[in-house]
Formats: C-alpha cells, sequence, structure tokens
C-alpha cells in the first residue's frame, strides 16, 4: 500500500506536486495519469525517496520508503530504462543490483526469463533496442520479488507483443495480491490493464476512483448516424431534426454523426418519420481516452499553436466546429480534441538531481 498524504514539491517557484492525497492499493492495478509535466514523475521520485517532500508526506507499507527496513526486496520501481551501464551485459547489470541488495545469483537467471532477455543475457545492454531496455528495466524491478511496484510508462518503445505481455505480468502482479502503480499515456492500454485511476494535473489531484466510475463521470456515451454517401443532404436535414428533438449533433471526421442526448430508437423512429434511410446507427461507449481529455484540457502545459494549413484545409461538413467549452475545464459533452504533446525542453530543469535520480536509485539498491 502507498499512502500520500498533502504531499507537494517546489522546485524554486515550480510547485511540481501540489497537495497530493491518494492511496494505491494492494490486489489492483492503478493507473497513474496526468499530461506532460503534471508531476507523475516527480511524485513516483518522492514515493521511492529520491526527492525530499517540500510538504506532506508519502509513505509505503506505513513507512517512508527511506525507513523500510529492506526497501529492494519490499519495493521495485522502473523509472528511466536507459538508467543502465551500456558496456555492461544485461545479466551482469542485474547481478550489480542483486549483490547490492543481497539478492541470490539465481533470482538474476529467473527475472531474465521473466522479461524473456535470457537469450541476450550476455549481451551488452548498451546495444538493446528501446523495447528491450524496458524489459531489462522492469526485470531490475522484479528482482527483489517486492510487494510493492512502480512502473514509469513500462510500455514505453515496446512492440504489440511487447505492450500486451506487460499488461498480462501487471495483472498478474497484481492479482498476487502485490500493489501495482503505473503510469502511461496510452490510454486505450490503460483501459485495458488498470481496475484503479489516479488523475493529476499541474501536480494536483484530478480524480481517484475505479475507471468504470472515471469513464462514467467524464464522458458521455453516443450514437453514430450515417446517411448514404450519396445523399449528403439528408445529413444536414436529419442533423437539424435531431437538435430540433434535443439532440446534441456533432459531425464525425468519416461525414457520420455523433448524437449525444437522444436514445437510439427516437434516432431511427425520427428518421423512419422524416423517411431519411440511414446506413448506420450504432451505440458507442466512451472512451477512457475521451475521458481524460475532458477531464484534463484545462490541465496541459504545453499546447500546439493551431497551424491553418491555408489551401490545404477540407471544409467543414455542415459548416460548423465542434462548440468550445462554456468554461475552462468545462468540456463538451461527447466531443474532444487532443492536444499535441509539446516535449519537454532542457532549460525547464533547475538542476536538481533528476536526470541520474533513477541510477541513483539503482545504485542505491
Ligand atoms: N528537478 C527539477 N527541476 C525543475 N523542475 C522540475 C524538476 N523535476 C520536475 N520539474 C518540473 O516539475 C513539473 C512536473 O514534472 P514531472 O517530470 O514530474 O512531470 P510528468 O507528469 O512526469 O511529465 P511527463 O509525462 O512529461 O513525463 C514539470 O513542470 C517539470 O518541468
Amino acid at each position: 500500500m502507498i499512502e500520500a498524504n498533502g504531499l507537494s514539491k517546489w522546485y524554486g517557484a515550480k510547485k511540481a506536486v501540489d497537495d497530493l492525497s491518494f492511496t494505491v492499493r494492494p490486489g489492483v492495478v492503478t493507473g497513474f495519469l496526468g499530461p506532460n509535466g503534471s508531476g507523475k514523475s516527480t511524485t513516483m521520485r518522492l514515493i521511492l525517496g529520491l526527492e525530499q517532500p517540500s510538504a506532506g508526506a508519502v509513505t509505503v507499507g506505513g513507512v517512508p520508503f527511506r525507513q523500510l527496513a529492506n526497501a529492494p526486496r519490499e519495493v521495485g520501481a522502473l523509472l528511466d530504462a536507459k538508467a543502465v551501464h551500456r558496456g555492461r551485459t544485461a545479466r551482469n547489470h542485474l547481478l550489480a543490483l542483486a549483490q547490492l541488495s543481497g539478492i541470490p545469483a539465481r533470482r538474476v537467471d529467473e527475472v531474465l526469463g521473466v522479461v524473456g532477455l535470457q537469450d541476450v543475457a550476455r549481451h551488452p545492454a548498451g546495444g538493446f533496442s528501446l523495447g528491450m531496455g524496458q524489459r531489462l528495466g522492469i526485470a531490475a524491478a522484479l528482482l527483489g520479488d517486492p510487494r510493492v511496484l512502480l512502473f514509469d510508462e513500462p510500455v514505453n518503445g515496446l512492440d504489440p507483443e511487447g505492450i500486451l505481455w506487460v499488461r498480462r505480468l501487471m495483472r498478474a502482479l497484481a492479482a498476487e495480491g502485490r500493489t501495482v502503480f503505473v503510469s502511461s499515456h496510452l490510454m486505450s492500454e490503460m483501459a485495458l490493464t488498470a481496475d484503479h485511476l489516479v488523475v493529476i494535473g499541474r501536480g494536483r489531484l484530478l480524480a481517484d476512483m475505479s475507471v468504470r466510475d472515471f469513464i462514467a463521470r467524464n464522458a458521455t456515451d453516443f450514437a453514430r448516424v450515417r446517411v448514404p454517401d450519396h445523399a449528403p443532404g439528408d445529413a444536414e436535414r436529419l442533423a437539424g431534426l435531431l437538435r430540433a428533438a434535443g439532440g446534441q449533433v456533432l459531425p464525425e471526421p468519416d461525414g457520420a454523426l455523433r448524437v449525444t442526448g437522444l436514445a437510439l430508437p427516437a434516432i431511427s423512429d425520427l428518421a423512419h418519420e422524416e423517411r431519411v434511410r440511414l446506413w448506420e446507427l450504432s451505440p458507442h461507449h466512451a472512451s477512457l481516452e475521451e475521458a481524460y481529455m475532458r477531464l484534463t484540457q484545462a490541465e496541459v502545459d504545453y499546447r500546439s499553436t493551431a497551424d491553418s494549413l491555408e489551401g490545404f484545409e477540407e471544409p467543414d461538413p455542415f459548416g460548423e466546429r465542434p462548440p468550445e467549452p462554456a468554461a475552462p475545464g468545462a468540456g463538451q459533452s461527447g466531443w474532444y480534441a487532443p492536444h499535441t504533446p509539446y516535449p519537454r525542453t532542457a532549460d525547464t530543469w533547475t538542476g536538481d538531481a533528476v536526470p541520474g535520480a533513477a541510477q541513483e536509485h539503482e545504485e542505491a539498491r
């Protein structure tokens, strides 16, 4: 169990983590979500004792990480898969970590097998692909057979098979009664992996609830309606009728209509009465990505500016744009627009020990 209580971290004038209180329970996978720069990695470093809180506290199994009697046996973490000695073989990298923590060498071969790196165990880690590096980082986290596991972006760089493997591994670890806390930007993957979510924005807690509740509270189911391609005027006519009946209607990129606020039978009846032929009338459940976008759209630090693409842009179907949210963060029912993430630049760092933090952590183990 991980418990954060009023946890805050300042870097100079920048408040990276702002009065966070949450609990990560054993037996389930808890997803840790937030836009770029929202404070996820900082929170993980605070949990692992790599940073001192400016205020508040965080404990693992009831005590601060640094007071754990045998930390590597109790907590495993993947923070930065690149934090390996490039010339060292995968096996020697793990052996060095094992020796520091009093873990028997045979455990190294076990975890190499678990992550599927046994055939390249004697190859230098510096030559590993991003995905192989992730697997090696996961092996290091599993080394001490810990009850609590933290993974920062574990599927980063993995191919679909690797992503499926990580999903199954996380779920299996949780099913064994372990505490599994995992951050990811891949919402579709998180929807399949996590049972519970902790969502932050600009360092503040935005949500702490089950995936199901999170989607139900932050996104709306909708219907897709499509008229025959050869009758585009019918789409415009049907959109007007649906709006008059109390529905909200937005154009989909493929020319279909996205309708919220009306049940499928009502849409069907209306189309039938008005003699509008339908080629599609299908129910759609809101996705985690949609719910996440709606909740966090006011919390994004890095946004792309509009690219007018003059001369390239397709005209809007029906000459309309989705309405802007009435208030920042209020969202727009049934609509979301992903923002292009902008990479953090080196000048946002103030020189704290972050780049080498994972390595320090590994060495401390
Ligand atoms: N050592 C540091 N010095 C100065 N600012 C920092 C430091 N570490 C983090 N920050 C700032 O704190 C904020 C939170 O950063 P953090 O890396 O925790 O976010 P994140 O949610 O993990 O982001 P991402 O999803 O991009 O990895 C950012 O604005 C970041 O620039």
